[in-house]
């Protein structure tokens, strides 16, 4: 039973495909039924200490798990009802169900158990919950104490991440073999309460993963600030949202940030400041360039954007620089020699690359390969995607973050990591994306985006 953090992010066809390579390999679909409904059972003796235990088993393999872990538990002497939707309809299923040497209730008829274990359906949910089933599971669950879903909480659908039909929340899900889009993209992901990855000997492989810590270069004897990363910010009609991206990109451990502004603070005294030329950009030295908080979206804004663009620097572009990316803009930056991370939180996103039903996942990588830049995908389930097919997906950090001008400090962030090799644009993407989850989860209570820039440097250390 291990955290999601850097594991592979797999579909319900790519975890069917990982199984049916382990079964051509010898091993039947009944063992793996087996390892998986073990597992489940270990887990569920741990955390139900003794009392009873409810367990729903659905007509499909996700059933089948509910069956062995069933008969594990009653060989163990531990108390545990089985309730069934419908019967048995793999052979895999009935054999597990055959297992279960107690009665089937119904799920209709059955009564409530401190511990309730929903093995209704899994990965192969194909349609929306018929209402009685929801209302069923609904009854149960606010009876009960705990609530475990097996693989996931029956009635989400496995890759978009989204719910079909008003299920209640688990509060624990154990995902078999593999993290799978739902447990991470919202609003699933906030049905499946704690996520638990449960090792069923089926090796799964994906290009997208779940953010992990990155490993990033500390400064050494020999490093000077211009070898730590030179990072440009340029400002605009909010000064104060450019100033919070300079001070993030300072304490993500940038060696040099220069502010281009007319206005501002005079605080901190690190940062250098300079009013905006187009001249300042032909610096070589300066290793990314921040675009977009405070930026303003009128004239001077969009000949700032358009000086951007045409520069040879590598680019960070947010807030309000993304609505003004139209698509002869978008493709200048597809045709940029020099990388480019953008930073849309979901009505940007929209806004730049059309709404869609498909996952935010696949949504993400779409956009990443449209515009040829590295994309991260604002929001609880951020998702980074590069241009080369590559996926990250984060996890949620801390619900504080919904408050202005955090979406600066994370730019000032990714500025910093990018800043320090321009050449591994998806991994500085990450760098921030991590850095700002860590700091975010450092903080408690109604924190500030000031708090948060402040709170980089302290995480930076543990980098
Ligand atoms: N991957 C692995 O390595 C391993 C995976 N394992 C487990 O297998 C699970 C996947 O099993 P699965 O494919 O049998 O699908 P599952 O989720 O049980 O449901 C399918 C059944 O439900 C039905 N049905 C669907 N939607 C419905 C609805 N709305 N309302 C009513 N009915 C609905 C559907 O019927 P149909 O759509 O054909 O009408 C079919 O009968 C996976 O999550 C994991 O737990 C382990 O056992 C071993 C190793
Ligand atoms: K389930």
């Amino acid at each position: 039973m291990t955290p999601l953090s850097g594991k592979p992010v797999v579909t319900a066809a790519k975890m069917r495909a990982a199984e049916e390579a382990a079964i051509a390999d010898g091993t039947s679909v009944d063992i793996l039924m087996a390892r998986a409904g073990t597992e489940v059972a270990q887990t569920i003796r741990r955390l139900a200490s003794g009392s009873e235990v409810l367990i729903l088993c659905g007509p499909g393999n996700n059933g089948g798990d509910g069956y062995v872990a069933a008969a594990a538990l009653r060989a163990w002497s531990l108390p545990v009802r089985v309730a069934a939707l419908a019967p048995p309809a793999t052979d895999a299923a009935r054999n597990a169900c055959a297992g279960w040497s107690g009665p089937v209730e119904t799920l209709a008829e059955t009564k409530s158990a401190p511990i309730l274990v929903d093995a209704l359906f899994g990965t192969g949910l194909s349609r929306a919950l018929d209402p009685a089933i929801v209302a069923a599971l609904r009854r149960l669950n606010a009876r009960a104490r705990l609530s475990i879903a097996v693989d996931l909480p029956s009635g989400v659908d496995t890759d978009r991440g989204v719910a079909l039909g008003d299920i209640p929340a688990a509060d624990v899900t154990l995902a078999l073999g593999a993290p799978k889009p739902a447990h991470l993209l919202y609003p699933a992901a906030g049905l499946c309460g704690a996520i638990r990855v449960l090792d069923i000997g089926v090796p799964a492989s994906s290009d997208v993963m779940v953010l992990a810590a990155p490993d990033l270069p500390m400064p050494g004897p020999d490093s000077h600030k211009y070898s730590r990363g030179m990072v440009a910010v340029v400002g605009g009609d909010m000064p104060g949202a450019a100033e919070l991206s300079a001070i993030a990109a300072l304490r993500a451990g940038a060696g040099y940030v220069l502010l281009l502004a007319e206005h501002g603070a005079l605080q901190p005294h690190a940062i250098v400041r300079k009013a905006f030329t187009p001249d300042a950009l032909t610096d070589k030295r300066i290793g990314a360039l921040i675009i977009g908080p405070g930026l303003g979206r009128g004239d001077e804004a969009r000949a700032r954007l358009d000086q951007a663009l045409a520069s040879a620097v590598p680019l960070v572009i947010d807030g309000d620089a993304l609505h003004l990316l139209d698509t002869a803009r978008l493709d200048v930056v597809r045709n940029r020699a020099v990388p480019v991370i953008m930073t849309p939180h979901a009505g940007e996103f929209d806004a730049l690359f059309g709404k869609g039903e498909e996952s935010k996942i696949d949504r993400a990588r779409a956009a990443a390969l449209r515009s040829g830049a590295t994309i991260i995908f604002k929001g609880a389930d951020t998702v980074i995607a590069s241009p080369q097919g590559a996926v990250r997906v984060a996890q949620s950090a801390n619900a504080w973050l919904s408050t202005a001008g955090t979406g600066d400090v994370l730019a000032g962030a990714v500025g910093a990591f990018l800043s320090g090799n321009a050449n591994i644009a998806f991994d500085a993407a990450c760098a921030g994306v991590w850095a700002h989850a860590r700091a975010a989860r450092r903080l408690r209570g109604a924190f500030i985006a000031d708090d948060l820039a402040d709170a980089l440097t302290a995480v930076r250390s543990r980098l």
